[in-house]
């Protein structure tokens, strides 16, 4: 069953008033697109980067790289802004986690250069909060995941792509594998030209939760 986002956001909200809190559910999102990607890639001592967004698709890849980090991959988190702009509590939360992990390099703010070649660059920019044209710093990041040559992993949903309308912004992503999560989103399968092999992973919200919404 494919759902709108709006009622996605609905579920989200009332499974976190019943206590099971967002930030359990970007936890268990992270490691189900771990899991996933670990099943095309043996991620030991590759090179992966993860661009962050600052909303909660950001904070997704945030619980990525922890994740990550323990499988003994080489991480990069490209924070997309100044980490003082990270927008949510539970965002905030993995990125302080981020903070004291010397094996995870943290860069944040507007410009990115990097000195190794990526072998798996993890699109945590933009999920369900995408409106308008793509602005920057996000705009170059997405820019560069579609000049760069490797695997391309898109958290919830390829960047630029609107998962509702599956409509293009000005600018979007080119993914490998797309991991969204709890259930399919109605504009995301319209386009698996962008999203690749797609998977829609629970992450433990109480079916208790669509309960007057779906
Ligand atoms: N809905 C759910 O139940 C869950 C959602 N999760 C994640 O949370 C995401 C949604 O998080 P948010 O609502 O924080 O939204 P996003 O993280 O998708 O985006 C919001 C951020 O992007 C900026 N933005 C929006 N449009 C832009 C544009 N055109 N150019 C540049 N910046 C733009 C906004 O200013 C805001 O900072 C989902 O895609 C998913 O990855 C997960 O944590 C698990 C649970
Ligand atoms: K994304």
């Amino acid at each position: 069953m494919e759902i709108t986002v709006d009622q996605m956001y609905n579920i989200e909200n009332k499974g976190h008033e019943m206590g099971f809190l967002k930030k359990f559910m970007m936890e268990n999102a992270g490691a189900a697109a771990v899991r996933r990607l670990l099943e095309k890639i043996d991620v030991e001592s590759k090179n992966i980067l993860i661009f962050a967004g600052l909303g909660n698709n950001g904070g997704d890849g945030l619980v990525m790289a922890r994740h990550l980090a323990g499988y003994n991959a080489k991480v990069t988190v490209m924070l997309l802004g100044s980490p003082e702009k990270i927008k949510t509590e539970e965002s905030n939360w993995n990125w302080s986690i981020l903070q004291k992990m010397s094996s995870v390099k943290l860069m944040s703010g507007d410009s990115f250069e990097f000195n190794f070649k990526p072998d798996v660059i993890i699109d945590g920019i933009l999920g369900t909060g995408i409106s308008g044209d793509i602005r920057e710093p996000y705009a170059s990041a997405i820019n560069f995941i579609n000049e760069a040559n490797c695997y391309k992993f898109a958290v919830d949903v390829p960047s630029g792509l609107d998962p509702q309308t599956g409509e293009t912004a000005n600018i979007y992503a080119k993914s490998d594998m797309t991991v969204t999560f709890h259930k399919m989103k109605q504009g995301i399968p319209k386009r698996k030209d962008l999203t690749g092999e797609l998977y829609a992973e629970k992450i433990g919200i109480p079916p208790e939760a669509e309960v007057g919404i779906l």
